[in-house]
């Protein structure tokens, strides 16, 4: 790391270039148009109107003109909706234009209302109505379509809705949307239609994930979305770090850990060269600025120097502080905002369970087991010690059980996650390693056999089940250790729409700040016969 202070924390200095670029890529992007549409958009609900290519092009004209009078800074929280007066008197067609573009803030207003979107920032581009608008407002290649058609996906999906015409538009976003709600391709998408196609340039994109596992997902959905096209897309491995000349490495997207990054940047021969990188996602943004990762995640933020880069984060919790970080390095950028800002996705029954001990959990465990097992499931404690010592108890149980957790070498993690995607594995135990962003499509219930360390764990956690619109189950134990901090789980379970009982909202609220008691071990042997 270099020794000047930290980029995220101190903020930076931009470049007015970037805004040049802006009205070619529009022309660009109107010759698209003029292509025409694509096959598959009979596939999608089409519903675009002459209107709108009027709106079209007086959001450009507004475009134009709040650009050249916008200062600099970090303006998120300025002018929300706010729609400048495009005032020239006299013209009719101006004064019409002005009509259509008032009516069309009223349909993006009720479109917002519809699914639960809030914005905030200057002159936020439309919501999208249907993926058909992908080819119709912004030429869309034919082949993405034909992958979202191969995908199964007929509609986006209310963070898609609204964060891929942000990124279209050139803006800087920053969202926070439901788990399980489609965030990958909300920002894998503009970033495969902005780069158009694959060059020679060097690494134009970088993804930064905070583990290898949810990296490794993460390029295989990115290679999934962009197949048919040539772009060269390459996670960072070991192999790769170790072997890899990287100013000969033929890549368009980088999707790695910031730790492995960190480690090419600080390389002192053949190193990384990331200065024209034009599209910077941080997913799980609030976690790649969690003390431990924020160095890291700092290094990689700063040697990605192009003024003209486009910066996102992603996830879904958004704490305070993230926010500040945002305003300290965004450029006026949008925030976008899918349902409530505390709660968990709705589509998960969610549950509390007093254990009374130690012992009690595991009785209960296997008493739920034995009433019925809904496999695949994730059972999620808070230490490695722990994950092995249930790991141990669990495994003669005839209940095809695996263990994950971050002392378990590379291999024999790739190997555990296959096991549980192929079915071999019904119950998998984990650390907080899998907490987040993994996406196992099947997993019907989530039990935190630990009582989780901050409401954000408790809401990523829980959103492994409960995806893509799927009903989802969540059992969370509590002992004594864990009753001063029940109420803050209410808060979520009655943000997210659950039944909680008054006794629970009636209890005191108390600061949570990394709850991790020293529990018992578990175990069924008699005290006596422990080593
Ligand atoms: N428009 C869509 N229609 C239907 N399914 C979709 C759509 N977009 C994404 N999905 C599916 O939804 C699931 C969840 O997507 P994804 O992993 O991107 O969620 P996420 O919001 O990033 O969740 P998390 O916060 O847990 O990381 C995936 O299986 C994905 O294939």
């Amino acid at each position: 790391m270099e020794k000047d202070t930290s980029f995220l924390l101190t903020g930076i200095k931009f470049n007015k270039k970037r805004f040049a670029g802006d009205f070619s890529r529009f022309k660009k992007r109107k010759q698209r148009n003029d292509d025409g549409p694509v096959d598959d958009l009979s596939y999608f609900k089409r519903e675009d109107t002459e209107a709108e290519k009027v709106v079209a092009s007086v959001n450009k004209k507004r475009k134009r003109k709040t650009k050249a009078e916008r200062v600099e800074g970090f303006s998120v929280f300025k002018g929300s909706d706010s729609v400048p007066v495009v005032t020239d008197e006299g013209s009719e067609q101006e004064e019409n234009n002005q009509k259509e573009l008032n009516r069309q803030n009223e349909r993006d207003l009720r479109l917002r209302k519809k699914y639960g979107i809030h914005v905030s920032g200057n002159n936020v581009p439309s919501p999208l109505q249907s993926f058909a608008e992908l080819s119709t407002r912004y030429g869309c290649e034919s082949y993405l379509l034909h992958n979202l058609v191969k995908l199964g996906f007929k509609e986006p999906t209310p963070i898609q809705r609204q964060a891929i015409p942000v990124l279209l538009s050139g803006r800087e976003c920053f969202a926070k949307a439901p788990t399980g709600s489609g965030k990958t391709l909300a920002f894998v998408y503009p970033m495969l239609m902005k780069l158009k196609q694959p060059s020679k340039d060097g690494i134009r994109a970088v993804i930064l994930c905070h583990t290898r596992e949810l990296a490794a997902q993460t390029t295989r959905e990115c290679k999934k979305m962009a197949k048919g096209s040539k772009f060269r897309i390459k996670l960072m491995t070991k192999e790769l770090l170790r072997n890899t000349d990287f100013t000969k490495l033929p890549c368009d997207i980088l999707i790695s850990t910031p730790r492995r990054l960190q480690l090419c940047i600080c390389k002192k021969k053949k190193k990384i060269d990331l200065s024209r990188v034009e599209y910077l996602v941080l997913d799980e943004s609030d976690k790649l600025f969690e003390r431990s990762l924020l160095e890291q995640t700092d290094s990689v933020v700063k040697a990605c120097s192009n003024p003209s880069i486009i910066r996102s984060l992603f996830s879904a919790t958004l704490p305070g502080f993230v926010e500040d970080v945002a305003r300290t390095v965004m450029h006026d950028a949008v925030r976008v905002i899918v349902g409530d800002k505390n709660a968990a996705s709705e589509s998960i029954k969610q549950k509390l369970i007093f254990a009374g001990s130690e012992e009690g959990k595991l009785l209960a465990l296997r008493q739920s087991f034995a009433e019925s097992l809904n496999p695949p499931m994730l059972i999620f404690v808070q230490s490695i010690e722990r994950a092995e010592e249930l790991y141990g108890e669990l495994k003669f149980d005839s209940i095809r059980v695996g263990v994950i957790h971050s002392n378990l070498s590379q291999e024999q993690r790739e190997s555990v996650i296959d096991d549980f995607r192929a079915g071999k594995t019904w119950v998998l135990i984990a650390t907080d390693v899998l907490g987040r962003g993994m996406d196992f499509k099947g997993v019907k219930c989530v039990i935190n056999y630990d009582f989780p360390d901050c409401a954000a764990s408790y809401i990523h956690r829980i959103g492994r089940s409960g995806r893509a619109g799927r009903i989802g189950e969540a059992i969370t134990f509590y002992t004594e250790h864990d009753i001063p901090y029940l109420r803050n789980i209410a808060n979520v379970m009655t943000a997210s729409g659950c039944e909680v009982p008054s006794w629970l909202i009636d209890m005191p609220k108390k600061k949570w700040k990394k709850h991790c008691p020293r529990r018992e071990s578990i175990s069924t042997k008699p005290k006596d016969q422990e080593e």
